[in-house]
């Protein structure tokens, strides 16, 4: 198996907003980082990959099946977390572990939880009710770990979240990739967790994917030129992707090939684009 989600054209129009023959695959044993504005269609996007809303047009494979072919078998396969936890405020750590014990049967992993809740720093005795943002964010995904899933997928799961608890979850991430048959689809704003760890990063704006690229090449091959007005009318508009008029009067461009423009502008300054630049180009900017 290659890609461990393919999306294919995928479409679902609600009042005001479209999702619009959405594609892109995550390869099998990567981190794919899912950006995008607010309302662009991230959690649409992923909660029609999971079968949870029904899409117009399109399809989606989990782990080279799609989720009609035994969904019950492909869920207990993925580890699945949303902005929100979803267990009762009653519930403590103990009974947490017993109930999901139930529903994942021998497949759930009662030592797992409880080292990863311990990692996790979550209070033994406490209630749900009584977690802190953060903690049950951590609970969340270490529910989501415990029954060993090969691919996880996230919806915000650190976006509310100081930068120490982002770590330590980006951490478990980390290790969790180590096994080449793992994977994760990881939908956040905050761009530099996606920098630190994503392999791979989609862009959807507006309901449409606008790039699905390697990391790396997306952050060694963007760049933002910054020129003055002069500069910018001996620049073709097939040289640059968006441009934003600048806060000193000039134009900034941002390029899809660094090398080669500053080849053909060298007296023009150019920076790296980072994923930011990138979004904001798109959503603030305009076309060439
Ligand atoms: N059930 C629904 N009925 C009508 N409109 C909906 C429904 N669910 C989502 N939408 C609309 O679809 C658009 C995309 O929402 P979505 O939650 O997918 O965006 P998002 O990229 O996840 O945003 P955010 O980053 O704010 O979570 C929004 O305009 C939203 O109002």
């Amino acid at each position: 198996m290659k890609n461990a989600i393919e999306v294919r054209h995928l479409s679902k129009q609600y009042p005001g907003f479209a999702l619009q023959d959405v594609s892109f695959a995550v390869p099998c044993g990567s981190i794919m980082g899912f950006v995008g504005e607010n309302g662009a269609g991230k959690t649409t996007t992923i909660k029609a990959i999971l079968g949870l809303i029904r899409p117009d047009s399109g399809e989606s494979e989990l782990l080279g099946r799609p989720m009609t072919d035994g969904e019950r078998e492909i869920k207990s396969q993925i580890g699945v977390v949303f902005d929100e936890t979803y267990f009762h405020d009653n519930l403590t750590l103990r009974g947490i572990d017993k109930m999901l014990g139930r529903i994942y049967k021998k497949q759930w992993d009662s030592g797992a939880f409880t080292s990863l809740c311990g990692r996790f720093d979550l209070p033994q005795g406490k209630e749900v009710k009584a977690f802190s943002r953060g903690m049950k964010m951590k609970l969340s995904i270490a529910a989501a770990l415990a029954h060993h899933p090969r691919l996880l997928i996230l919806d915000e799961a650190t976006s509310g979240l100081d930068p120490i608890v982002r770590d330590e979850i980006l951490d478990v991430f980390y290790d969790f990739i180590q096994d080449e048959d793992h994977s994760i689809l990881f939908s956040s704003h905050i761009t530099s967790d996606l920098e630190k760890v994503a392999d791979y990063v989609t862009f959807i704006h507006k309901g449409k994917i606008v790039f699905s690229k390697n990391k790396d090449d997306l952050v060694y091959s963007y760049g933002v030129a910054r020129c003055t007005a002069q500069q910018f009318e001996r620049i073709g508009a097939d040289e640059y992707l968006r441009r934003r008029r600048s806060a000193m009067g000039g134009e900034e461009l941002l390029v899809a090939d660094r090398e080669e423009f500053s080849r053909r502008h060298p007296s023009v300054v150019l920076d790296s684009a980072g994923i930011d630049d990138i979004m904001l180009f798109y959503v603030k900017g305009e076309q060439g």
